[in-house]
């Protein structure tokens, strides 16, 4: 038997149709992710092809890892020849080697949206832009917007004559991008345009890749944006040898550009392109399958499709409303702890979905509570604290002094006495003599404003200056070490002695780590490979393989992943679909979107799905009170097994004193979740049936003590404000 039986019809012919345009369009779990790397192998086994010519594209790093890891399960010897890679690195890889064409220089910088927002800030001084009018965010994203379809400035300039407003965006672009260049840095968006502009300019370079790449793949084809679009046209220009799989009901990035058109003219765009569909389910149960499939039919405008699975009917899909978002988080991890102790499953067959990064927090609590070991994908990313980003500006500036964000960054950590006037001369002489900040710093002898304050600029430029030089003699990490050292960064943290110290000492320790990592696994490691290497790691990454836990993420991260447990949470009309969607221009539209993403959402389960929502809800510090999605009540009841909380009228007061004291607590400092270090009390010196005092609730008696992972819930009948839970550690009870 060989792998290509285990395939079905429509399967087979997409893996073994190798030559000319190819769109697989298919909804989801029909498996065509495992259609691209059985071709692969089927290109390699059986036709012979060179592994060195085939490229396969995906979205993010995590669905390139999958990826690779079943090519090279799949094929023998070679595949590790197969370039497997997202749309960003392979656009780096192919500037790091030709960008000196279209006059950057190959060890460039890439910024990320931190640095992307201090070079706009620094292009509206310089262009007296009122940022209360214009906010850096918005001309980011107009920029943005223009790039992912290849809008250079000039043409951006002449399409917004006569605009006052847009001639400012115009504005801006201009010289955002004039200070890229200058820094010798691109941002993301940059990555795609410059491949695409270097592939225009260079025909002899185009045509190298011509012959590299002879078969290209690419998989959720559907979220492509017009630069990424153009891209792969160019690269497939001449062979044709194209192979692109999607689901326009899963397109979900229209706000980062994507165009659903691109799926549905792909025909029209390559001339004879064969097309092929798959429509049978290998994911999920029936149950599910049906329910999603009904949810997206509400959706006009879409290529009609059937799909259906051999699968089992499954158990009906669970529909719980909660009277807060504090109930359902605890039924969530209640139910996830009990199916791990019934043996029913491991954590990491559970995955809990949201609409936004925001609504994990109150997961995170529930989940440190009960001692469950989770990890969110999102959030604050390692790589955007403090501490890593400054030592990483230090590596950038010793790498590439033409990048003016990172050596601004350090000039003053540690501290170093160098005054904002003394930068804002250095800065305004480098902008006269055309020159980069750190070439100025340079020159700070002759730079007649500063007179004495330029002593103090000597010591850093010295310092940078013998790295540097020592470059060709350490590995990274031991350039990194003496960064450490000689900046003395680790020994203040040292001496700060607090907690919030001691976390970024073992941030630093997770970098030197990650550094050592990095060593250890490419093959000629250099300093530009990885800060490279870092700037591309996209939040989805720090899902590790092969570990326990609970995963929680948004809907957006989810793509292209399954898991036998799904808890699809917040489903309320505000919330998904997003209140932004209810109240765009036009709505129908943007509500589209939002069932598409739930469509994702739902189609993620293999075995159980969960749906739950909450009458009640803190947004922003302000309760709100939502009506059930519309995506709820688009699912056949008859699929659906609704678990009504009626509460009677005493009981709903109970829970209301109950979550009164659950947002105190939720609003406090001390419940920010990622400094969520609870210890847990050496004991209790109360028990069930005591009188306790609480500072703000006054005099009750314990009526319960649950203990958790790493704290106590304790349940308190108090005299005047009825009946609390809270967590000991914060309640700070006192035994009367
Ligand atoms: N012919 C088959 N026989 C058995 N299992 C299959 C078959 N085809 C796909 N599968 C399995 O079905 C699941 C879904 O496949 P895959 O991830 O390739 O689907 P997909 O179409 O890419 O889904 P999505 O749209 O969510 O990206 C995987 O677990 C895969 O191994
Ligand atoms: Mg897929």
């Amino acid at each position: 038997m060989s792998i290509y039986d285990t395939l079905n019809e429509q399967q087979r012919e997409a893996v073994f149709h190798t030559e000319g345009p190819l769109l697989i369009l298919a909804g989801a779990g029909s498996g065509k992710t495992r259609v691209l790397t059985h071709r692969i192998a089927y290109l390699i086994e059986e036709q012979h092809v060179n592994p060195w010519n085939i490229l396969a594209i995906t979205f993010t790093n995590k669905a390139a890892g999958e990826m690779r890891e079943r090519v090279d399960q799949l094929v023998g010897f070679g595949a590790d020849s197969v370039w497997v890679s997202t749309f960003h690195s392979l656009c780096v890889r192919i500037l790091r080697r030709y960008i000196d064409r279209i006059g950057y220089g190959t060890s460039f910088t890439i910024y990320d949206s931190d640095d992307q927002k201090s070079l706009m800030k620094e292009v509206c001084r310089k262009l007296n832009i009122d940022t209360k009018i214009y906010k850096e965010r918005s001309l980011l994203a107009a920029i943005s917007s223009a790039k992912n379809e290849l809008v250079n400035p000039m043409e951006f300039e002449l399409n917004v004559l006569g605009d006052f407003g847009k001639k400012k965006i115009a504005e801006a672009y201009k010289e955002y991008q004039r200070q890229l260049q200058s820094n010798n840095a691109l941002d993301f968006d940059d990555l795609i345009m410059k491949t695409v502009e270097l592939f225009q300019t260079c025909p002899d370079v185009l045509d190298y890749y011509h012959e590299r790449f002879r078969y290209l793949m690419v998989d959720e084809y559907q979220d492509t944006n017009g630069a990424q679009f153009q891209l792969i046209h160019l690269l497939a220009r001449k062979y044709h040898n194209l192979c692109v799989v999607g689901d326009d009901d899963q397109s979900i990035y229209k706000f980062r550009g994507a165009n659903i058109e691109n799926i549905l003219n792909f025909e029209k765009a390559f001339a004879d392109t064969k097309v092929i569909k798959l429509e049978q389910n290998y994911r999920s149960t029936q149950n599910i399958l049906n329910a999603a499939n009904e949810v997206i039919r509400n959706n006009t405008g879409r290529k009609a499709k059937t799909l259906w699975t051999e699968n089992e009917e499954g158990t009906p899909i669970l529909f719980h409303q909660f009277q807060t978002s504090f109930e359902e988080a605890e039924f969530v991890v209640g139910d996830i702890a009990s199916k791990v102790r019934e043996g029913e499953g491991e954590y990491s067959d559970c995955a809990v979905l949201y609409r936004t990064n925001a609504q994990s927090r109150v997961f995170e609590e529930k989940l440190v509570f009960a001692g469950i070991p989770y990890k969110l994908v999102g959030g604050v990313n390692f790589y955007a604290r403090k501490e890593i980003k400054d030592l990483l500006a230090y590596l950038k500036t010793i790498d590439n002094a033409l990048d003016d964000l990172a050596v601004r960054r350090i000039i003053n950590v540690p501290k170093r006495g160098i005054g904002a006037t003394t930068l804002g001369r250095i800065q305004d002489y480098a902008d006269e003599h055309e020159m980069s900040f750190y070439d100025a710093l340079k020159l700070a002898d002759e730079i007649p404003a500063l007179s004495r304050s330029a002593s103090k600029v000597k010591p850093f430029v010295l310092f940078i200056q013998t790295l540097r030089s020592k470059l060709p003699f350490l590995s990274v990490s031991e350039l990194l070490k003496e960064i450490i050292d000689e900046t003395g960064y680790v020994r203040d943290l040292v001496a700060e002695d607090t907690e919030e110290a001691q976390g970024r000492i073992e941030n630093i320790e997770e970098l030197v780590n990650k550094v050592v990592t990095y060593e250890e696994s490419a093959e000629s490691p250099t300093l530009s490979g990885f800060l490279e290497e870092v700037a591309l790691v996209a939040d989805i990454d720090s899902l590790e393989e092969g570990s326990n836990y609970v995963v929680l993420m948004t809907l957006h991260s989810a793509k292209g992943l399954e898991f036998p447990n799904v808890y699809l949470t917040g489903m309320e009309e505000g919330l998904f679909p997003s209140y932004m969607s209810l109240h765009s221009d036009d709505p129908e539209k943007e509500i589209e979107e939002e069932r598409r993403l739930c469509y994702v959402g739902m189609t993620r389960a293999m075995k159980k799905l969960y749906l739950t929502c909450a009458r009640q809800r803190l947004v922003r510090g302000e309760v709100q009170y939502n009506p059930v999605s519309r995506f709820i009540k688009e699912v056949p009841s008859l699929l659906m097994e609704s678990a009504g909380h009626k509460t009677d009228k005493l009981k709903e007061a109970q829970k209301n004193a109950a979550y009164a004291a659950a947002k105190t607590a939720f609003k406090s400092k001390a419940f920010e979740p990622r400094q969520f270090t609870v210890k847990k009390s050496e004991g209790l010196d109360y028990g069930v049936g005591d009188t306790v005092q609480h500072i703000k609730f006054g005099r009750g008696v314990v009526a319960a003590i649950v203990e958790g992972g790493k704290d106590y819930e304790v349940t308190v009948d108090f005299e005047s404000a009825g009946r609390k839970k809270m967590f000991a550690s914060f309640a700070k009870l006192k035994k009367v």
